[in-house]
């Protein structure tokens, strides 16, 4: 789509009456008994939070596991939507559970990652949200896709939604990482840049896959400039029935919100902005150097590339190749700059070299 999606401000979803960052969601990752979900959100709503989150069908990657409650959790999610006045909301995986949703009064949904992957799964569940008038989230899918990401907001956008935000809850992995789900922050921070004016949440309990990890994710999320988290929250997390080891009491959820450090995208004095700036017009001069030094380099690449094609050598030279990044890493050593950062730059380097040099071959 070439035109920007025209997205409705979070302040007219109708969710937060408090509106500053982070906007909360919280809520037991599955609704397990009327009690425990009733006792959840009582303790959630005494410490502030505004919207509930429960799921009520549950995607389980093996069968055999609790699967949600189904059906039967919607009226205990309606009832505290009127006892306690929160305001409820849900992950749905197709056109029946949107049906059941919204006939139980949900005031917001969510599509699940695994969901987000499958394109006739989002424009089902689009196409029968057609006309209705709530907020629909977005989970990233569970590969690093952002195509793929976007194209469900487009899906839903092309159904009429227009009160529309993001949920980033990481992405699998077959490797064992720190966290059970690599967050790839440059993938949320291109999503921010492709659609500008799109809330963006953080699910830090997806991303970490424990408790102790939650707060340092979401701190991240707040200094990346994320708008809200939604977070797993259990009265007796040790017990829940689904992702135990990531949920959170309510208590210590209004621990980790305590200890955020909110800071802004804009300094908030001239006297800040004017220091910044001078530091930027420094690294504007230095960009500039770096983009010099690439067209030269490029300009001798295809030099070198000429000289190949008339004279039958290979584009591949693996051992100018490898005593290039030998030197690199050592001097990134020296200069106790990443090496990791500067591997990554001259693999890019060498791959755009081969790139350019295989087009003269083709010439
Ligand atoms: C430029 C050359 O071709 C390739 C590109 C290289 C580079 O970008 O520095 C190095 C080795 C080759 O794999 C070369 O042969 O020197």
């Amino acid at each position: 789509m070439t035109k920007p999606l025209e997205i409705q401000s979070y302040s007219e979803w109708n969710l937060f009456t408090r509106q500053e960052r982070p906007l909360m969601i919280a809520g037991p990752c599955s609704a397990e008994s009327e009690e425990q979900l009733f006792n959840t959100a009582t303790q959630l709503k005494n410490n502030g939070i505004e919207v509930l989150r429960a799921g009520i069908w549950k995607p389980r990657t093996r069968p055999n596991c609790f699967e949600g409650v189904g059906v039967k959790g919607l009226p205990w999610l309606q009832n505290i939507q009127k006892e306690l006045g929160m305001k409820i909301s849900t992950e749905v995986a197709n056109a029946h559970h949107v049906e059941a949703a919204l006939k139980y009064g949900m005031n917001m949904v969510w599509i699940g990652a695994r969901s987000t992957a499958n394109p006739f799964a989002v424009q089902e569940i689009a196409e029968s949200l057609k006309g209705v008038d709530i907020p629909v989230l977005v989970k990233n899918p569970v590969n690093p896709d952002i195509e793929l990401w976007i194209g469900a907001f487009e899906r839903l956008y092309l159904c009429g939604i227009t009160k529309l935000g993001a949920i980033h809850r990481g992405f699998s992995s077959y490797n064992s990482t720190r966290y059970r789900n690599m967050p790839q922050w440059q993938i949320p921070i291109e999503l921010k840049r492709r659609i500008k004016n799109l809330p963006l949440f953080c699910d830090p309990s997806h991303i970490s896959g424990h408790r102790e990890y939650i707060q340092e994710i979401s701190q991240k999320a707040m200094d990346l400039g994320f708008d809200g988290l939604i977070i797993e929250s259990h009265v007796n997390p040790d017990c829940a029935l689904s992702d135990a080891l990531q949920q959170i009491t309510p208590d210590q959820l209004n621990q980790i919100l305590a200890h955020l450090i909110i800071r802004e995208e804009h300094p908030n004095n001239s006297n800040n902005t004017l220091i910044i700036e001078e530091l930027r017009e420094k690294i504007d001069t230095l960009d500039n150097t770096i983009m010099e030094v690439l067209t030269n380099r490029m300009k001798i690449i295809e030099e070198i590339g000429t000289y190949k094609k008339q004279n039958n050598i290979t584009i591949l030279q693996p051992d100018r190749w490898e005593k290039i990044l030998t030197r690199v890493l050592e001097e990134a050593r020296k200069n106790n700059l990443s090496e990791e950062l500067v591997e990554r730059v001259f693999k890019a380097i060498h791959q755009a070299s081969i790139d350019r040099q295989t087009d003269i071959m083709n010439e």
